[in-house]
């Protein structure tokens, strides 16, 4: 056994996010009282991928919860940029719809881009609108939303009581979804922002200079104990499948951290399952309730 002392805190994910919901829930309570009315998320899924399926019940089930409508479009594969496009237009012009999400990834031939610039940036939940995402890197401007999952990530660090100002983060990872946004509001908590990528010379040595390490490159265990400095905070944005025959669905998530072992430095850590992911979709529903909120109160 090894001395108490020198093992992370866990971030509860789950748990934080339990109580968020909470939250949302009496929020949009209140507004219903009020207005009469509710946030309406409309949700876009083209294609049969069974991952993006799961995603979307699970973003469905979470409105039910916390007593936001959810409105649902399902397209097969073979739906053409122009049906796309169309479904979401037919949303932009729905009153009772405050919030689309176009689940990614899009089937091949389909310009992503061209997608997500067509949803109103007044319905663009996701915050991946190019507007939005142009805001998020100005300095003295707000987007009007965040993206989901580093919203999630910064707000697992304020609500565990980590200090960022002046600290040193490191972003492992530079998609449009999650490293390039997490750079970006990390940076506006006051942090020295680091972003290591697929050409970063010494990955290992940037990644020991860090106070705080967002892992988000999507590559199963990457992030060893030997990267990390002791007590540094690790939050890990990874979900991968690996084989595991000894579960039921024959694999286990990890994530992009070698938990077991960097648990063993750092000073608190997220898992995975149970950390970043239920924060991801909490993110969803507070984007939609301050959308909601922002159009019924006019
Ligand atoms: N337009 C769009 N917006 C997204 O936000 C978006 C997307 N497309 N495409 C796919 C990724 C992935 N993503 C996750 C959401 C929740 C969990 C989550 O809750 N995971 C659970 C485990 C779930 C399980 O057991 O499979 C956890 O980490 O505890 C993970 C991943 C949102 N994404």
């Amino acid at each position: 056994m090894g001395a108490a002392s020198s093992t992370a805190t866990v971030i509860d994910g789950k748990a934080i996010a339990g109580t968020i919901r909470a939250e949302i829930k009496s929020k949009v309570d209140d507004l219903k009282r009020r207005t009469g009315r509710v946030p309406g998320l409309a949700v876009v899924i083209v294609g049969e991928r069974k991952d993006s399926q799961t995603y979307v019940r699970m973003k469905r089930k979470a409105c039910e919860e916390v007593g936001i409508a959810s409105f649902h479009c399902e397209l097969p594969g073979t739906a053409t940029e122009e049906e796309i496009l169309k479904t979401v237009r037919r949303f932009n012009a729905d009153a009772n719809v405050h919030g689309i999400l176009v689940q990614l990834p899009l089937p091949k031939g389909v310009n992503e881009e061209r997608v997500l610039a067509e949803i109103s940036i007044e319905k663009d939940v996701d915050g991946f609108h190019p507007e939005n995402i142009g805001k998020l890197a100005m300095k003295g401007h707000e987007p009007l939303f965040v993206p989901c999952t580093p919203k999630g990530c910064i707000e697992l660090l304020k609500r565990s009581g980590v200090e960022l100002s002046g600290k040193n983060a490191v972003v492992v990872g530079r998609s449009n979804i999650v490293g390039m946004p997490a750079a970006m509001l990390l940076m506006k908590e006051n942090c020295t922002v680091t972003v290591v990528h697929s050409k970063t010379k010494d990955p290992k040595r940037v990644c020991r200079e860090a106070d705080v390490i967002v892992a988000a490159c999507g590559s199963a265990e990457m992030v060893k104990k030997d990267w990390v400095k002791k007590g540094a905070v690790i939050i890990d944005v990874g979900t991968n499948g690996v084989d595991d025959k000894t579960k039921k669905a024959g694999y286990r998530l990890v994530g992009d951290v070698d938990y077991a072992e960097v648990r063993k430095v750092a000073s608190a850590i997220t898992p995975v399952p149970g950390g970043v992911g239920p924060m991801t979709i909490c993110m969803l529903l507070s984007n939609t309730l301050d959308s909601g909120a922002r159009a019924l109160e006019k």
